[in-house]
């Protein structure tokens, strides 16, 4: 028989985005100094580990040492943390997919009830506390305005992409562009001013395929392909696609709407408003299991 006696480890994706999920319910199975970024990589390796784009740990906010820092006040009402990590093993402060999956895992781990879960919760991050919930469309989370960075430029393949830097809580380069989306090569991350992102950047190329406003007000429809800071080309990206949803809106001088995000993972849908942002999507968990001895070494 397997010797699977090491630690409990969930894998699962939200529109193809993908993450091995940690439980860690009273914050001594994997404290920092054990999680570090070596070990994430290993876990992420889609050869040596179990492969993912990132690493989201399941804590109680009270069992982060810096939770109180980046939650404030709120952090009586953060009762979990979703602790994540790029398959790099750095640190984002926000994942609009991983945070979706995070709350599914709550649920189906029995850790929140469903009634909780259709109300919504304030789950911690690094980017503050989010509300996340459960819906007929499946789980949303408010994210909160989108605010603008400033413009800025992607260069591929030698070819520049003007763009507009948007901040979700992480940083984002949108760039609306008329190119064929599947003739770009994101094998190699586009380069970007360091000056403007000193702290990295996630860059979204987007097509704008329709706006219009309706009797319901303003909808969208965009296309897009990202290439994530610590991670490379994903096939989603929950904050990737809020950022592209205000951009796409802000170029038609709204800032109102909704938006639906196609991504090659998937279909994702974001309201965007003056004041928040709301990202819609599905999350599915793959499979469970435990680690082996012999793999953790
Ligand atoms: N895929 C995520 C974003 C993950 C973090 C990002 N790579 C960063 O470093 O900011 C999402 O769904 O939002």
């Amino acid at each position: 028989m397997i010797d699977a006696s090491g630690p409990r480890v969930l894998k699962g994706h939200g529109t193809q985005n993908d993450f091995v999920v940690l439980p860690d319910p009273d914050g001594t199975v994997w404290p920092e100094a054990r999680l570090d970024a070596t070990l994430v990589r290993r876990l992420c390796d889609r050869r040596e580990g179990l492969g993912a784009d990132g690493v989201l740990r399941v804590v109680p906010s009270a069992c982060v040492p810096d939770a109180a820092d980046v939650l404030g006040e709120a952090l009586a009402e953060c009762t979990w943390f979703m602790d994540h990590r790029n398959a790099d093993g750095s640190y984002a402060e926000m994942c609009g997919n991983g945070i979706r999956l995070y709350l599914h895992v709550l649920l189906a781990e029995g850790l929140l009830d469903a009634e909780q879960a259709r109300a919504g919760v304030l789950v911690g991050t690094r980017g503050g506390p989010r509300r996340v919930g459960a819906g007929a469309e499946g789980y949303w989370v408010d994210m909160g305005p989108a605010r603008p960075l400033g413009r800025g430029e992607a260069q591929l393949g030698g070819r520049s992409y003007p763009g507009t830097g948007v901040s979700m809580g992480n940083p984002h380069l949108v760039c609306l562009t008329d190119a064929a989306l599947d003739s770009l090569d994101l094998t190699v991350a586009p380069a970007v001013d360091p000056a403007l992102f000193p702290d990295g950047v996630n860059v979204e190329l987007v097509n704008v395929l329709s706006a219009q406003e309706g009797p319901g007000g303003t909808t969208a429809h965009v296309r897009l392909r990202v290439s994530e800071r610590g991670v490379g080309e994903t096939r989603s990206c929950g904050t990737g696609a809020c950022a592209a949803a205000w951009a796409a809106l802000d170029a038609g001088g709204r800032t109102s709407g909704t938006v639906t995000v196609d991504v090659p993972g998937g279909r994702l849908s974001v309201e965007v408003s003056p004041t928040t942002t709301v990202l819609t999507g599905p999350a599915v968990v793959v499979g469970a299991g435990a680690l082996t001895p012999e793999w953790l070494g």
